[in-house]
């Protein structure tokens, strides 16, 4: 057929179709340009026809796991999934004809060298080679190796070894992690000399929330002393369930005091090296705290080696051990403790036995320059308008002596503002519902801790919350009964 300009225009078999294109469809200035706007109207078509094709799965699979199998393999293009799940899911996928050309593995320091395996493995060759082309781990061997509860395997056979960390022992290059984004600069700088380079993104100076101090406490971190009470240090009631009663007392009453403050309970999380200690502590705020509807529960109660991989503004850490430093002693331990908090980093611990120990003392040498006793301001809320950087003169600070101290104030605190709560209410009778803040009445306070016997001057006022006094027994003492 001869290639005449009209040729195009008059063979073209959509025009009814593109009736609603621009006009005209084919603007006859050469034969190029009307042939190349003719493709892009087959190809149009074309790609009608792909999408009515994917479709059609959908009408002939009915049942969502058929769906969700046919997007797995012929549509995704990112799929997350746990080296668990691939491992029990191997066969299936292989059969389903899984494809992929790239692993991006997270946590890979924290899994069994085996288990990383198991993911280059979910697809059959093609012409008898892998498609895999890149496979990047991310991980930090500085932080805790994957679980391996049999000693043997653990220690002697060297299984909590992970691929990653056999890489970077080999000295396979790797990239480090030269700039944070997580904490503040200073408390950053706690663990900072693990890295072999690591610095500050901008944002951890300029942002506000690292800017101002954390409302209510001197410091950015402490390292606060815990001593005995009656008696007791840590206690172990059945072998490794370790609990510390006077610190789990203390951090509970931090806690309670960050709400009074004004502090939301979702920025502040309580960590433990000790699953006993963990529950210890979830009994307390259980008693003391938990139903009340000025404080609540904090964000997350749990263990160190738990939280590893997550973060909060506020981390209230106890170290539970007084006998022994115990398995804080492994740095790993310690780099994740210290390395979860973004504004305020608060360990709770028997100063003198983690201080010696020769392993921990880049971090403790930085704990113990600052009092070891808590440094509070009382009277400041929540946001803090002062800078993080601005010295707080003496007299605004108060020293906490021990937990009972701590506790006494807490309560103390607590009927002030119920009593304030009650002023204000019967004077601003006329406020609409919901506004000037008043909080309903506290229901279920309960301020009592072992070492908070109130004396007489410390009545209840008429109508304010019922002192009941509560014992938190430790399993020792439950045990010995
Ligand atoms: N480039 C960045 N810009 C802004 N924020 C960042 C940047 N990189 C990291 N962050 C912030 O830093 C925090 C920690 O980041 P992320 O959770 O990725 O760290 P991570 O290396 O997985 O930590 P870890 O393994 O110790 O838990 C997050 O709050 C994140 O928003």
């Amino acid at each position: 057929m001869a290639k005449s300009i009209e040729t195009i225009n008059k063979e073209f078999p959509f025009h009814e179709f593109f009736d609603d294109a621009p006009k005209p469809l084919f603007p006859a200035r050469s034969y190029e340009q009307d042939m190349e706007i003719a493709e892009s109207c087959y190809r149009y078509i074309d790609h009608i026809f792909e999408e009515l094709e994917e479709f059609r799965a959908f009408e002939l699979l009915r049942s969502g796991l058929d769906r969700s199998k046919y997007l797995l393999v012929k549509e995704a293009k990112i799929i997350a999934m746990t080296c668990t799940h691939a491992a029990l899911k191997r066969s299936e996928l292989v059969q389903m004809g899984f494809k992929y050309d790239n692993i991006l593995m997270e946590e890979s320091a924290q899994i069994l060298e085996i288990e990383t395996f198991i993911p280059l493995l979910l697809q059959n060759p093609q012409d008898g080679r892998s498609r895999l082309k890149r496979w990047i781990m991310i991980g930090d061997h500085h932080q805790l190796p994957p679980v391996v509860k049999n000693m043997a395997f653990q220690k002697y056979c060297n299984m909590e070894q992970s691929l990653f960390t056999r890489m970077v022992r080999l000295g396979v290059p790797y990239v480090e992690l030269d700039a944070q984004g997580r904490a503040r600069s200073s408390i950053c700088n706690l663990y900072r000399w693990r890295y072999r380079n690591l610095g500050d993104l901008a944002h951890v100076c300029r942002l506000p929330e690292y800017r101002a101090a954390n409302a209510g406490l001197r410091h950015d971190f402490q390292l606060i002393n815990v001593d005995d009470f009656n008696g007791a240090g840590e206690t172990e009631p059945s072998p490794y369930f370790y609990q510390n009663l006077a610190e789990a007392e203390y951090v509970v009453a931090v806690f309670m005091f960050m709400r009074l403050v004004g502090w939301p309970a979702h920025r502040i999380s309580i960590l433990t090296t000790y699953n006993g200690q963990k529950h210890l502590i979830r009994d307390v705020i259980t008693k003391r705290c938990a139903d009340n509807p000025l404080i609540g529960r904090p964000h997350k109660v749990t263990t160190v080696d738990k939280y590893q991989g997550q973060q909060n503004d506020i981390a209230l850490i106890s170290l539970v051990r007084t006998k022994a430093v115990g398995h804080v002693r492994d740095l790993r331990r310690l780099i994740v403790a210290a390395s979860r908090a973004r504004l305020g980093l608060y360990v709770f611990a028997r100063a003198n036995l983690f201080r010696n120990c020769f392993e921990l003392q880049p971090t403790f040498n930085q704990l113990v320059e600052r009092s070891l006793e808590l440094e509070i301001i009382p009277g400041e809320r929540y946001p803090a308008q002062r800078s993080a950087t601005a010295t707080v003169p003496d007299s605004m600070v108060l020293s906490v002596r021990d937990m009972p101290h701590m506790a006494r104030f807490v309560y103390d605190m607590y009927l002030d503002i119920v009593r304030q709560s009650d002023t204000q209410k019967s004077q601003k009778s006329w406020s609409a519902p919901g506004s000037g803040g008043l909080a309903p009445r506290p229901e279920h306070f309960v301020p009592a801790h072992p070492g908070a016997a109130p004396d007489s001057d410390d009545e209840e006022p008429t109508g304010g919350p019922t002192f009941t006094p509560t014992d938190i027994v430790n399993e020792v003492e439950e045990s010995n009964a």
